[in-house]
């Protein structure tokens, strides 16, 4: 009877493949799981990872190892450390089918309730779609359009500012980097200092990243935390996460809206919200798409504006910190430029040696220094461990970029490593832009925008300024020692004191002329 032969070729050939796959997940379930600490029960390792500085102490701890990749469980919960970046090859760029989800912290998705923060989406279709809107409005085939912006905010916001309050500077880019990114999302005008929204921003995204680091709270390690009353000691997350929400829905609607009253104006510039509306506006799931266009652009803000701002603080601190460094890239600008005018995109790439800065300041202090957190889908092996499925996925950058074997001395502030034989570019030297924004399928989308902001908004600055020591009250310079923040996702100096002195030889109040005492950009 051919139906029943049929029958019993599938059960037979569907019961070969269990057997297979229970062996196969049997035989890769009984391979070492990669080296790490001893685990208590129940615990696992929860008390041993650390709320502060992760980075460092992940690193440490692989060294005394003796490894590139860590394994630690906390009450459960797998995680894969990875401190090496042959390995953050190999898993997240080779396996990135299977290593590019993101673990759904308790904090972040279910208390805070940001489940469509692209940022932190699982991988899927949703992911998918959040990055397609991002993409096609900044594919790197549009950078110019993005450069003019660019170049508007650094002329007329923050070099005019740093002439007039050169002690502000803190202010200056948070204002510079928040009101651009402003303008290529919503088209609204901002304010060259003080804008409301990019204070507004920055507040609520400071926020959300100090309650979202890994480890922060106990509640990512221990989910059922968050059944117990906000009274009960220990709860102090309920708080923080109820003066969140309402702060990120406002961020999320009113510069959305005032888009819109601008449009109806006439006055709203070329930017991510104008065009996806025109866009979409007759389409019959206008409210679906619109919706999913406004996450989009709220989460541009908190993706680009705090890596961007910090990244561009730890040029100035090194800047500080290293005169000679610093001279050597003003005689390099000042030999392209002569004295007569500001820097532009097409001067950049006869700068090689603020490049080689550029590199060291990502490299010194990766703003990023753990990356976003990614997680496995399904169980994997590599190079002979076993590694498990939903397994939070680690990049240390921070290690990979301060690996005394590949840098020596890594601590140190030395824009020469990158050159070799005198010679500006070490192409053998891993090259950090390669590291910093990440990898595999994640990687950040924005990375072209940001490299570009820091190039233009370094060279310009040193074109203008002497960055130096702020003068305490007996005239004494004021040595700061560089800090950073301790528990956040992004890595930032704690606030310092400096001064920007316009530079002998250069009329800087004539350069600027027609970019001072402007009220908007
Ligand atoms: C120096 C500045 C920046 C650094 C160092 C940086 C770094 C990173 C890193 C490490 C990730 C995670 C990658 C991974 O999961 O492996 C990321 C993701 C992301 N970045 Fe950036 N970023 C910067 C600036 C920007 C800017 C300016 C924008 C937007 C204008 C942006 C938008 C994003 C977005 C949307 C994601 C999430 C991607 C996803 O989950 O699919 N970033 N960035």
């Amino acid at each position: 009877m051919p139906v029943l032969s049929l029958i019993l070729d599938v059960l037979f050939v569907c019961l070969c493949t269990s057997i297979y796959g229970i062996f196969r997940n049997r035989r890769k379930s009984l391979l070492p799981l990669p080296p790490g600490l001893p685990r208590w029960p129940i615990l696992g390792n929860a008390l041993s990872m650390p709320l502060t500085y992760a980075h460092v102490y992940y690193k440490r701890l692989g060294n005394k190892l003796g490894t590139k990749f860590i394994y630690l469980e906390a009450v459960g919960q797998p995680f894969l450390i990875i401190n090496d970046f042959r390995a953050a090859q190999d898993l997240l760029e080779k396996r990135s089918a299977l290593y590019s989800s993101r673990p759904q912290f308790q904090m972040t998705t279910e208390i805070i309730g940001l489940k469509r923060f692209f940022i932190f989406m699982p991988y899927g279709d949703g992911w998918r779609s959040h990055r397609r809107v991002f993409r096609q409005y900044f594919d790197p085939k549009y950078l110019p359009r993005d450069q003019e912006k660019q170049l508007d905010f650094v002329r007329k916001s923050l070099l005019p500012n740093l002439l007039a309050t050169p002690e502000e500077s803190r202010e200056h880019v948070a204002n510079c980097v928040g009101g651009l990114i402003l303008s290529m999302t919503y088209g609204l005008p901002v304010k060259t200092r003080h804008d409301r929204f990019v204070r507004f921003a920055e507040k609520t995204f400071n926020d959300l990243a100090a309650a979202t680091a890994p480890g922060k709270y106990l509640v990512n390690i221990i989910p059922q935390l968050q059944f117990l009353p906000d009274w009960f000691p220990g709860t102090g997350f309920i708080r923080v996460a109820r003066e969140i929400v309402p702060e990120l829905d406002e961020l999320r609607e009113e510069p959305y809206q005032a888009t819109l009253d601008a449009t109806d104006e006439g006055a709203v510039q070329d930017c991510l919200v104008s065009e996806n509306v025109e866009k979409l506006r007759n389409t019959p799931d206008f409210d679906d798409q619109i919706a999913e266009v406004k996450e989009v652009a709220r989460a541009v803000f908190g993706a680009g504006f705090e890596s961007t701002a910090g990244i561009t603080m730890t040029f100035i601190l090194a800047m500080l910190k290293n005169h000679d460094v610093q001279r050597q890239a003003q005689s390099e600008i000042d030999s392209v430029l002569g004295p007569e005018r500001l820097p532009t995109f097409s001067d950049l790439s006869d700068l090689p040696y603020l490049s080689a800065v550029i590199k060291e300041v990502l490299r010194w202090n990766p703003v990023a220094p753990i990356g976003v957190p990614h997680l496995t889908i399904d169980e994997d092996v590599y190079d002979g461990y076993y590694i498990p499925k939903d397994c939070i996925v680690i990049s240390n950058i921070y290690a990979m970029l301060h690996d005394e074997k590949i840098f020596p001395d890594p601590e140190k502030f030395d824009p020469g490593r990158f050159i070799k034989d005198g010679n500006m570019a070490n192409d053998d030297l891993l090259n950090p832009i390669d590291v910093v924004f990440g990898f595999g399928r994640r990687v950040c989308p924005g990375s072209h925008l940001a490299m570009s902001m820091l190039e233009i908004t370094a060279a310009s600055i040193l074109c203008l300024f002497d960055i130096l020591p702020a003068l305490d009250t007996q005239g004494k310079a004021i040595d700061v020692v560089p800090e950073f923040t301790p528990a956040s996702i992004t890595s930032h100096p704690l606030p310092f004191e400096c001064t920007f002195s316009p530079r002998k030889g250069k009329d800087v109040e004539g350069l600027l002329t027609e970019y001072i005492n402007l009220e908007y950009v």
